[in-house]
């Protein structure tokens, strides 16, 4: 018998309705299995459902502060090298300070010699202000140079440190499923960069308008003092002004990145999606949808620059209105002979600088508006991924304090010699379920688990079998720990919403597959998705007597990477992977003599992990022949002048698809035109028939290196012909990878070991049934 089936359950799937609100009522979103306690009707409609939304702009000054704060400072704390080109640059502003400085005097002596016709003076002035701008202009153009290379820089470091969080863990996937915060790819990329730019240009300019202000309020209080208080307080009163004029420019241009961004995002779906739409002729549509969101952005951006020319009104005033008032102050003293003309100059050019520097916030309210609306955004974004990273630590925590999985395998063997299970009887409240508690096992361990949970299973079973209640009356010939062990598992959708199968429990040995069978909707997918660990709602436990990295996923619609033919066949490139784990672990705190341990769902590769060299050139091409792909190779490899071309140029690679469109086989080919054909690149997800992307999939699983232990394969031959799908299943057999499949046609029964078929109970719910199939079948299939 090749299934292990533990007992027997009868009934449907039902949900005990619950009075509870929809969803906890705190901002912060839960993602935790105890959030199921906030569901209630099973048939609630989506729209009911609230889809967490952007929650606005913060105008709360603490809030933006401390967001800035915690996006800002992790990079100087860090980078001991961008403290010292800050310091750099911050020497340069002061060095711009001291320059102005400089021609403040120059100025004013340059206007004496003028004015005193002081014609030989008047020439030396003017050769010391040519020589001050000779020296004078450089400071400020490396000042801008290395400010925007040091923006740069924080730039490309703050986006990778946000991409490392936002692509682990499947915090990208976390975060689309729950629709948390929109856009991500905006704020990664265009937020990001307006961020650092404007953070440091910003901090720079206060830094500056700082030293200026000491500097020029000693030369102006000097010259007369009324003027500077004078000056002080108008700038008081205008800064006051303009901040509340300008307040709801935050929450204008929060809106503007957003509906920006969603109007992109429209149109890069029209782009990936281009064959669809053109089928169903849908242009209408997607204009009409477009327009709508360029309607906003368009409405949005109205009230922007309405808002704009209210303040540009404000300011414009502000600026002009006090321009004559150094000089009308001043000029008495000169009049009554008490200063000399370059002094009226002096203090013209001290008082614009010290304007400038109190009414900072005046002249910047725009850009202050728009830098609070990216640091809310961006920060936004920042709590979200780090709290999705933290939910996924709790759950590897509790997946520990969970049975351990040994004495699982005991409970296991209890009722090993069961073939036929049905279940899904028990009522299910979505307020009981505790989450699912997946455990991966480490690599180096899976050997030695393997053995000891024979020698288990092997004691135990004689003793536990009278008490099953299955009607198998066989035993297993399977010893061993198995290598996916699903106990008492109930699966609900996201957030809890629906449970979906309740109380299976099923065991497949290594070397074994199952078929899972059952009408649309009923949970097989999700069943996949427990199992990979990409749902958790729910109960029970899955184990897996594999590392994570040794399970590998094939959809029905296999994902096309950007970039060549190679790529495609070698994506995930688990060796490299492997490689860059392999040191990564070594090097971490987790003892590599654990080998017992399992590993939570964020588990990688144990430090033993082996260094697995790519698959070649001639493995590629052989795995592409086997999956009846050969035929790409050869529509891409260079015709015989191009493949002349590329060898005498010593490239080889191509780039563009020279389409030969024949069907000669790729062994055909010279090594360089193969490796072409390889290096070519397309737009494969338009370019392949859903069949060919499908075959690329299971090229894909032949490459992997090393080999996955097991495989799980969504309608992965959906596309195909009964002969290509007969001969895919016969490689994948041959190749030693368990394998767990769903499927609706029946011939897919041939290729497998067991059944667990899924049926509607009528109420709601759905029951589960687990049997084995024809061994021989299985046998005569993988001839
Ligand atoms: N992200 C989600 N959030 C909420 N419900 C979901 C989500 N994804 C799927 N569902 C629901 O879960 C149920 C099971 O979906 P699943 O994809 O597992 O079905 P399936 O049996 O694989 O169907 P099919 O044969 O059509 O592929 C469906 O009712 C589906 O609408």
């Amino acid at each position: 018998m090749l299934l292990m089936p533990q007992k027997a359950l009868r009934g449907s799937a039902r949900l005990t309705r619950s009075t509870r609100p929809l969803r906890p009522t705190q901002k912060t979103w839960r993602w935790s299995p105890t959030s199921v306690a906030g569901a209630t009707k099973q048939s609630a409609p989506l729209a009911l459902v609230p889809k967490k939304k952007p929650d606005g702009p913060s105008t709360d000054l603490g809030v933006i502060l401390g967001r800035l704060s915690q996006l800002a400072l992790p990079y100087w704390q860090e980078e001991k090298s961008a403290r010292w080109k800050l310091a750099g640059v911050v020497g340069l502003t002061l060095a711009t300070t001291a320059v102005s400085v400089v021609f403040n005097f120059l100025g004013r002596d340059f206007f004496t010699a003028l004015s005193d016709k002081d014609e030989v003076a008047f020439k030396y002035q003017l050769m010391k202000y040519l020589a001050g701008f000779a020296l004078g202009i450089p400071v400020f153009v490396f000042k801008s140079y290395f400010q925007s290379k040091l923006a740069l820089e924080w730039r490309q470091w703050m986006t990778e440190r946000l991409l490392a969080e936002y692509l682990s863990e499947r915090t990208f996937y976390g975060l689309q499923q729950s629709a948390e915060v929109d856009n991500p790819d905006q704020r990664i990329t265009s937020d990001v960069a307006t961020f650092t730019d404007t953070a440091l240009g910003l901090s720079l300019t206060l830094l500056n308008a700082a030293i200026d202000l000491v500097s020029f309020s000693g030369i102006l209080f000097t010259i007369y003092p009324p003027l500077f208080a004078a000056l002080v307080l108008y700038s008081v009163g205008g800064t006051a002004a303009s901040v509340a004029l300008g307040k709801n420019l935050v929450t204008l241009n929060f809106n503007q990145e957003a509906r920006e961004a969603d109007f992109r995002y429209g149109l890069v779906r029209v782009r990936e999606n281009a064959e669809s739409i053109a089928f169903y002729d849908g242009d209408q549509d997607e204009r009409a949808l477009l327009k709508l969101r360029l309607q906003a952005a368009v409405e949005n951006y109205m009230g922007l620059i309405t808002a704009s020319r209210n303040l540009d009104f404000f300011t414009s005033y502000y600026r002009y209105l006090i321009q004559l008032l150094p000089a009308a102050v001043v000029a008495p003293l000169f009049f009554q002979g008490k200063i000399d003309f370059g002094v009226i100059n002096q203090s013209q050019s001290a008082f614009n600088h010290i304007l400038n520097d109190v009414s900072l916030v005046i002249y910047q309210i725009e850009a202050l508006a728009g830098f609070s609306a990216v640091v809310d955004r961006l920060g936004e974004f920042d709590e979200a991924v780090v709290s999705r990273r933290a939910q996924q630590q709790q759950l590897a925590e509790r997946a520990k304090a969970g049975a351990p999985a040994d004495s699982d395998v005991a409970a296991a063997a209890a009722t090993s010699s069961a073939p036929v299970v049905v279940g899904g009887d028990d009522e299910t409240s979505l307020a009981a379920l505790p989450g699912i508690e997946l455990r991966f096992q480490a690599a180096a361990a899976a050997d030695a688990a393997s053995s000891a949970a024979a020698a288990a299973t092997a004691a135990t079973a004689s003793a536990s079998t009278s008490t099953s209640t299955s009607t198998h009356t066989g035993s297993s010939s399977h010893h061993g720990r198995p290598l996916l062990q699903v106990r008492d598992l109930t699966v609900a959708t996201p957030r809890g919403r629906n449970v979906l199968l309740t109380g299976l429990d099923l065991d497949l040995m290594s070397g074994q597959s199952l078929l899972v069978m059952g009408p649309s909707g009923a949970g097989k997918t999700s069943l996949l998705r427990a199992v990979a660990g990409l749902w958790s709602e729910g109960r029970g436990s899955i184990d897996v007597g594999a590392a994570r990295d040794d399970v590998m996923f094939l959809p029905q619609r296999p994902y096309m990477v950007l970039g060549s033919l190679r790529d495609q066949a070698l994506y995930p490139r688990r060796h490299t992977q492997q490689q860059e784990g392999s040191t990564a672990t070594a090097s971490s705190s987790a003892p590599a003599s654990d080998s017992s341990s399992t590993s939570s769902t964020s588990t990688s590769s144990p430090a033993a992990a082996p260094l697995v060299p790519p698959p070649s050139d001639a493995e590629i091409l052989s795995v592409l022949e086997l999956v009846q792909l050969g035929h790409l190779v050869t529509r891409y490899a260079p015709d015989a002048e191009g493949e002349a071309a590329g060898t005498a140029n010593g490239n080889g690679a191509s780039t563009s698809a020279t389409t030969r469109g024949g069907h000669a086989s790729p062994s055909s080919l010279s090594a360089a035109a193969a490796k072409a054909a390889l290096d070519t690149s397309a737009d494969w997800a338009s370019s392949l028939s859903l069949g060919e992307q499908q075959r690329l999939g299971w090229a894909r699983l032949l490459l992997a290196r090393p080999q996955p232990a097991l495989a799980l394969l969504d309608e992965a031959t959906s596309a195909l012909d009964q002969d290509t799908e007969a001969r895919l299943y016969k490689v994948l057999a041959q190749s030693g990878i368990s394998y767990v499949s769903v499927g609706h046609r029946s011939t897919l029964r041939d290729f497998h070991s067991a059944l667990l078929q899924l049926r509607p109970d009528g109420a709601g719910g759905v029951t589960w049934e687990v049997r084995p199939l024809e061994a021989a079948q299985v046998a005569a299939a993988t001839q």
